[in-house]
């Protein structure tokens, strides 16, 4: 320890131990440190007072100092090696004291302090306390790095233990391979030496090997099917001959085995597949209601068969059917107790499935007798209710085709009163739709029949005909025909589509877009001029015809160009024969090929655009009106007969159609105009006095076909698609009513002489 200073007196100094400021100490002048050296040990307050020394008087100190044994040479020697205390590494600095810069300013030689031995011992003992305290903070350290340790070392157990398990596992996993192995190796071993005493030297080959063991499984299989049948067909009277009459016989014994083996397998399955819990549930299910409605049957008070009329009381007849009956009753009831007993069985065992139990001796026996030996009875018991099953069918089949005619004829019946007739055509489910996961929500019945699926169930509708999914084109145009030749022969004949957008009427009216499945239209136009042809003996034809549409509730002329359509004004007028339009183009044809081509000249003129319901939508109802006016060459009679072909534009919501802007006011117009159709039709079909005709252009040129002079056939199409299945249930409704509207269809006929007045006042 040095203190490089030359101040005599008491000086404040830092003690700096290994780098680390420990605290101030006053340090006294040496010559005050001499006297307490000689002196008792000093208080606190002596080391703490200072006295003021002159430097001068330093000298005579020293002297005296070196005297005194104990620390001061040899702080003397390490002072004047200028060397820190090689044991502690520790030396004063100098603090900053006031007075300092006048002693440094003095320029003295170094002055060496010394200092006393006490303040030495004090800055030891704060050097033990402060190495107590750090001692103390090591041992927490180390206290906490054995924590650490020991909670590593846990853990380190922890993941041993684990993987000692996982080896273990593998180990016991390899171990059954091995076990597996071994068996394996044995087997093919037996089979190869098996095949090699049987075949020979030819026996190693692997095939011939396989044979072998074939064999051998062969005779094991048939080894084992000996002995059940040795079991089940043993003798039952060998308990009684051992003389042990309460013993059950083998057979059952051998039952109850083979059962017990077989339910315990079965309750495995049960336990470990999923499927199979969930079948043996639903067929113990089944089988309770089954069980139970078979008791209700037998608990049911047994009612005698019914008396017959007393007229005939005690007759052989009456006899012989009241034995049949009583015959009939007693094996009914014979046939529902083999039931229950058979139900009840089949409980049993399938709860023995379930809970995994064993059948008692006599379930069991009574399981196996009804599983494995049908008795003759239930042979008779099927045969009988495949009887009763064939003539059952009978009758359905009967009664169905005694319902068709019945239909038929009630159709006959109707169209003769003048009804409307309606047919119902339901289109073939569209890619969009099955793609979009939709399902069929309508079905064809029958002929004469449609349901549709509501929220409340199928609900059935009649009609005069029904044309499902797969009728063609043909098909529908065979029972249209009839209507022509009604028109050559001088009525008013009107065919007209209906239905939701995309439901088919075009399809039906038209025909598709390339027209290789042509519809009633262009079959009409050929079916005109093949009646002409087969009548031209008889009668001289003139056809002409007119083509138009209504759009956004305006009539426009199909024959003529766009320009020339829009600039033109058509209206409705009723004259003796019906109505006609006036100011429309009406056109002259001679030929099936001529009307053919005016058609299409009228279908390019047409408003058709692209909807999301319908890629070719009609925006427009289609008129086409071809009046045939026949001579009779025979009497000179005229007549003239008007067919009007109809293909209305498709009832639409705009939600599911997606139209805007022009698409949607055109949609308006088109529900507009359906609407006012389905006021008159209500009104009709409810016999109102007012119909409300001139509601709508539409209404007005059809005024003739709905409750008018006109022999009218309405088609309504339908979708198949439950998506579908709310607007095929109102088309069904509105069709089922404009089945009740009554026409009254007059041939518009009028005789030579009538007919040459005409011709000569028109000419006039
Ligand atoms: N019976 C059918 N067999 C095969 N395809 C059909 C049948 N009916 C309709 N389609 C097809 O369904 C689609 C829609 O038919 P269509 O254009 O005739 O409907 P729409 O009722 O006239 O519709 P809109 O009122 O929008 O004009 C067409 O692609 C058509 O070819």
């Amino acid at each position: 320890m040095y203190v490089n200073s030359p101040a005599p007196e008491n000086v404040s100094l830092s003690l700096t131990f290994l780098g680390k400021k420990i605290r101030n100490v006053s340090v006294a002048p040496a010559t005050k440190q001499r006297a307490w050296e000689t002196a008792a040990l000093p208080s606190d307050s002596d080391v703490s007072m200072a006295t003021g020394r002159k430097a001068g008087r330093s000298h005579n100190s020293t002297t005296f100092l070196e005297e005194l044994p104990g620390s001061v040479p040899d702080l003397r020697e390490e002072v004047q090696r200028c060397q820190p205390c090689p044991v502690h590494k520790t030396h004063l600095d100098r603090d900053s004291v006031p007075g300092q810069r006048d002693w440094e300013e003095e320029g003295s030689n170094d002055v060496k302090i010394f200092i006393p031995y006490d303040s030495a011992k004090l800055c030891i003992t704060q050097i033990a306390e402060d190495m107590q305290l750090m001692r103390n903070r090591h041992l927490e350290m180390v206290q906490e790095l054995e924590e650490n340790f020991q909670m590593a070392s846990q853990q380190n157990q922890t993941l041993k233990d684990q993987n000692q398990k996982h080896i273990e596992e593998k180990i016991n996993l390899l171990d059954q391979i091995k076990a597996e192995a071994t068996h394996w190796d044995r087997e093919k071993s037996g089979t190869e030496r098996a095949a090699q005493t049987q075949g020979g030297a030819g026996g190693k080959l692997p095939l011939e090997g396989a044979k072998a063991r074939l064999e051998v499984l062969k005779e094991s299989l048939y080894k084992r099917e000996r002995e059940i049948t040795q079991l089940l067909q043993g003798d039952t009277d060998s308990s009684r001959l051992d003389g042990e009459p309460n013993r059950p016989p083998t057979t059952r014994l051998g039952c109850s085995a083979l059962l017990n083996a077989l339910v315990h397998k079965a309750h495995c399955v049960y336990v470990e597949v999923a499927e199979a819990k969930l079948l043996v549930d639903s067929m113990v299910e089944e089988n309770q209601l089954a069980l139970e409605r078979a008791r209700e049957f037998l608990e049911r008070p047994q009612t005698t068969p019914p008396e017959h009329g007393s007229a005939e009381e005690g007759t052989p007849t009456v006899e012989r059917c009241r034995g049949d009956e009583n015959q009939e009753h007693q094996a009914d009831l014979q046939t529902s107790q083999m039931t229950l007993q058979k139900v009840e069985i089949i409980q049993t065992a399938l709860e023995c499935i379930r809970k995994g139990t064993r059948p008692g001796l006599d379930s069991a026996w009574e399981i196996c007798h009804s599983c494995a030996e049908p008795g003759p009875e239930p042979d008779q018991d099927n045969l009988q209710l495949q009887q009763v099953r064939d003539e059952n069918k009978r009758i359905i089949e009967n009664y169905n085709s005694e319902r068709i005619m019945r239909k038929k004829y009630y159709n006959m019946v109707e169209d003769m009163k003048g009804k409307i007739r309606v047919f119902c055509r339901i289109r073939p489910m569209g890619r969009t739709e099955t793609a979009g996961g939709s399902r069929a929500a309508v079905d064809c019945v029958d002929e004469y029949s449609v349901a549709v699926e509501t929220p409340r169930g199928w609900k059935e509708f009649q009609f005069d005909r029904v044309f499902g999914t797969a009728s063609s084109q043909e098909e529908v145009f065979q029972d249209t025909s009839r209507l022509i030749q009604s028109a050559m022969d001088g009525f008013n004949v009107c065919i007209f589509a209906y239905g939701q957008t995309g439901s088919g009427k075009t399809f039906t009216m038209v025909g598709d877009k390339d027209l290789r499945s042509p519809g009633i239209m262009p079959r009409t136009f050929r079916k005109i001029f093949d009646l002409i042809q087969e009548n031209a003996a008889k009668f001289d034809f003139k056809v002409s015809a007119y083509m138009l549409e209504l759009y956004n509730d305006r009539l426009l002329d199909l024959l003529v160009s766009p320009a020339e359509a829009f600039g033109r004004k058509i209206e409705i007028k009723k004259d003796k024969k019906g109505l006609v339009p006036q100011g429309a183009e009406t056109t002259a044809v001679g030929s099936a090929e001529e009307l053919f081509a005016l058609f299409q000249q009228g279908c390019a003129n047409r408003h058709i655009a692209a909807t999301k319901m319908n890629v070719e939508s009609s925006r427009s109802h289609l008129i086409i009106g071809i009046t045939v006016e026949s001579t009779n060459l025979t009497n000179g009679s005229v007549s003239y007969g008007k067919l009007s072909l109809v293909d209305l534009a498709g009832s639409e919501r705009a939600a599911k159609t997606g139209a805007k802007d022009d698409q949607l006011k055109e949609a308006n117009s088109i529900n507009k105009s359906l609407s006012a159709l389905g006021d008159v039709i209500f009104a009709l079909s409810s016999e109102q006095p007012h119909v409300p005709y001139r509601n709508n252009k539409l209404t007005q040129v059809m005024q003739d076909s709905l409750g008018g002079n006109a022999k009218t056939l309405m088609f309504v199409n339908v979708s198949p698609s439950d998506c579908n299945a709310e607007e095929t249930l109102t088309s069904l409704t509105y069709a089922t009513r404009v089945k009740a509207i009554t026409n009254s269809a007059q041939k518009n006929l009028e005789s030579k002489e009538i007919a040459h007045l005409k011709e000569v006042g028109h000419c006039c």
